[in-house]
């Protein structure tokens, strides 16, 4: 039966009604932490839990090649996310973190890591609720581990882990379909060496066109063309903030972020995180912002490349310069920094700068989902403001 283990749990069930009926806001009431169940879920005899230390370079290189070799696919199985050590400890040692909520499952016998589970506490915003949340993600069951029923016992531990930390809602995304979405988003990518993207199978040639007319087409600048644009720095982060919470506040459902999540979330890191700001020449006013997230993928079967170098549109802001100019720089400096591709979703604003860029439409959709909170009515992509990693 479809979601057998998703019906057992307070996720929205209702259909799409007129939204002032629909009550908004938590499913289930918290549970008395003394109720809360005080030992882990059983697994299958043969394995074992185990916290994973990400600090630990042994452990988290143990998780990266556990993730590199069996995480999420696209759709013809071509390529897999090939998520960096580096970012890894980045993704999973935010402010306040738990080190409880980075789960793995060993087998026993050989003591490998063979799945995992994380989650990180985020202060998330919807309508006017600031909400505490646990930002779930990094699912992954190693392929020969398939249709055991290891998922669900995995989200039930995570979520008993949580539940200890007294929080009780959760955000996570999905390429599947499962009870509720929140809201599906259509993925875009947009052409940076489309010689190598064709090679690869990644885009193919256009009806009625040839490398060259393809490469010129996709051509940029050398440099970005924004007066006062430059890398983001420590000395920025309380200008940042006030622009980005000022930004995220016209959306639905966004991150609370403060200062010290800026910090870390935003501050430029090596093949990690990228941000940049537009610092006005006469004024010194910070005016625009724009960042995206490194996550290669490893190309499945290819003799002359691995690893596809792809971009992913974090959080960009626009005030004063165009957003089509702002998003038009970002792709001028990742195409410096030699990516293939840089990937946005439709969230946000990011409609409006899609198609003039000459992003182009992927084959896939990703769905966005809160656990035990229920909201009024499916939103439009451009009604939220949350990009998980
Ligand atoms: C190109 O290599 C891929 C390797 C694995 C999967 C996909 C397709 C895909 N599923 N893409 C996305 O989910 C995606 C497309 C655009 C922007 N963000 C995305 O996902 C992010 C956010 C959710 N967690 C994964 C990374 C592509």
């Amino acid at each position: 039966k479809k979601h057998k283990f998703w019906e057992t749990q307070p996720v929205g069930k209702f259909k799409e009604v007129g939204d002032s009926s629909l009550p908004e806001g938590p499913i289930d009431p918290p549970t008395p932490l003394s109720e809360v169940k005080q030992e882990p879920y059983n697994l299958p005899s043969s394995y074992e839990w185990t916290t994973c230390d990400m600090d630990s370079e042994e452990t988290c290189l143990e998780v990266y090649n556990l993730l590199k070799n069996n995480y999420v696919e696209d759709d013809e199985n071509m390529f897999r996310f090939n998520y960096s050590k580096e970012f890894l400890r980045w993704a999973l040692h935010p402010p306040s973190y738990f080190r409880s909520w980075h789960i793995g499952v060993r087998a026993k016998a050989s003591k490998k890591v063979v799945a995992f589970i994380t989650g990180v506490p985020a202060r998330i915003r919807v309508r006017d609720e600031v909400v505490r949340m646990a930002e779930i993600n990094f699912l992954c069951v190693h392929k020969k581990l398939r249709s055991k029923r290891l998922a669900p016992v995995m989200i039930k531990e995570v979520t008993r882990r949580v539940h200890l930390e007294n929080i009780w809602q959760a955000a996570y995304t999905a390429g599947v379909v499962l009870p509720t979405p929140i809201t599906t988003c259509q993925y875009w990518h947009r052409s940076l060496n489309p010689k190598k993207l064709i090679d690869v199978g990644f885009s193919r040639l256009g009806a009625r066109m040839t490398i060259s007319r393809t490469i010129k087409l996709y051509k940029l600048p050398d440099s970005p063309v924004t007066p006062g644009f430059r890398k983001m720095e420590l000395r920025d982060v309380p200008a940042v903030t006030r622009l980005l919470r000022n930004y995220l506040s016209q959306f639905v459902v966004a991150p609370d972020f403060d200062e010290d999540d800026v910090e870390h979330w935003l501050l430029p890191s090596e093949n990690v995180v990228d941000s940049y700001l537009v610092e006005s020449p006469e004024t010194h006013e910070i005016t625009d912002f724009c960042s995206f997230y490194t996550l290669p993928s490893s190309i499945l079967g290819n003799q002359t490349y691995s690893t596809l170098k792809a971009a992913y549109s974090y959080y960009n802001v626009s005030t004063k310069t165009p957003l089509l100019q702002l998003m038009n720089d970002a792709l001028i400096v990742a195409k410096q920094k030699d990516y293939d591709v840089f990937n946005a979703l439709d969230v946000m604003q990011n409609e409006s700068f899609l198609k003039e860029l000459k992003f182009g439409p992927g084959d896939g959709k990703l769905h966005y989902y809160l656990y035990n909170y229920q909201i009024r009515r499916e939103l439009k992509p451009s009604e939220l403001g949350l990009v998980l990693l």
